[in-house]
């Protein structure tokens, strides 16, 4: 059950997680003229001094979440939370410690991989596809995923290329394609922010109804109201170290009085 705190259930555990990018040819301008005649001057040395560049990205992280939670992620630009996530998807190794995850994480993140070149229409094929859903499920779920993003609320846009369309909705599609399945992770990267406010409370109940069906929702928003209106827990992160984890009202008090938002 997903509010039954007697028999909690992890779908998420994050061990120590260190993710280390690497920046090739960082600092160097690589692909410019003058860039590649200084290498040629510099010679072998250059190698290691051209080197790669390394981006500590996220630095120890430990938390369980259990199913039933939904989870903010919280923190100031570059701090790290869009980095984890894409770590519990699946999609970045760690350099350091482990994920544990029950089922399949979904990352819904505004940059979500639909093609811009595709219609909406073909592009919530795709996306249904791609979360393994069967064909006949998505001509099911179809309309009523067209009805959700709104898209067609002023016009016929659903039949255009998903590059026509404005950064919101794009987002609002994107959003309205994942949250036609139940994930049993699902994780949101600021998508709620582009939508209107009609289509943030609609999408905000469609959060609260996910969790009931027993997933686990991670949701990483700037928008303080997004998170208090969905999560009861909240991760807080700074430059890639988790600072607090705890109940979304004290932790977001203390991060309030910290960037005095
Ligand atoms: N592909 C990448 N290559 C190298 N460094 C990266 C890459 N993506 C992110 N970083 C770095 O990792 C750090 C964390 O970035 P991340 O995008 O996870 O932060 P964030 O908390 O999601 O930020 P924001 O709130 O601005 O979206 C930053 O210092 C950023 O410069």
């Amino acid at each position: 059950m997903a509010d039954n705190n007697t028999e909690r259930v992890p779908t998420v555990i994050a061990d120590d997680v260190h993710i280390v990018y690497r920046v090739h040819g960082a600092g160097g301008g690589r692909g410019s003229a003058t860039a590649a005649l200084s290498r040629i001057l510099r010679g072998k040395k250059d190698k290691q001094q051209r080197g790669v560049r390394e981006v500590h990205a996220v630095r120890g992280v430990s938390f369980t979440a259990y199913r039933g939670e939904a989870i903010g992620l919280i923190g100031t630009n570059g701090s790290g939370k869009s980095t984890l996530l894409r770590a519990i998807a699946g999609l970045l190794p760690t350099e350091r410690g482990h994920v544990y995850t029950e089922g399949q994480p979904s990352l819904l993140g505004v940059n979500a991989a639909l093609m811009g070149d595709l219609t909406g229409e073909r592009n919530v094929i795709l996306g249904g596809l791609a979360m393994g859903m069967s064909r006949e499920q998505i001509r099911d779920r179809y309309q009523s995923i067209v009805d959700f993003s709104g898209i067609n609320e002023k016009g016929d846009f659903i039949t255009l290329p998903m590059r026509t369309y404005s950064s919101g909705m794009g987002a609002r599609l994107r959003f309205s394609i994942a949250a036609a399945k139940n994930h049993d992770v699902l994780m949101i990267d600021e998508a709620l922010a582009t939508g209107d406010r009609k289509f943030q409370i609609r999408s905000e109940r469609r959060i609260r109804e996910l969790r009931k069906e027993a997933g686990t929702v991670f949701l990483v928003s700037h928008r303080n109201k997004s998170i208090r209106d969905t999560c009861d827990r909240v991760l807080w992160l700074e430059k890639g170290e988790l600072l607090m984890d705890g109940p979304t009202e004290e932790v977001l008090k203390e991060y309030e009085k910290e960037t005095g938002k």
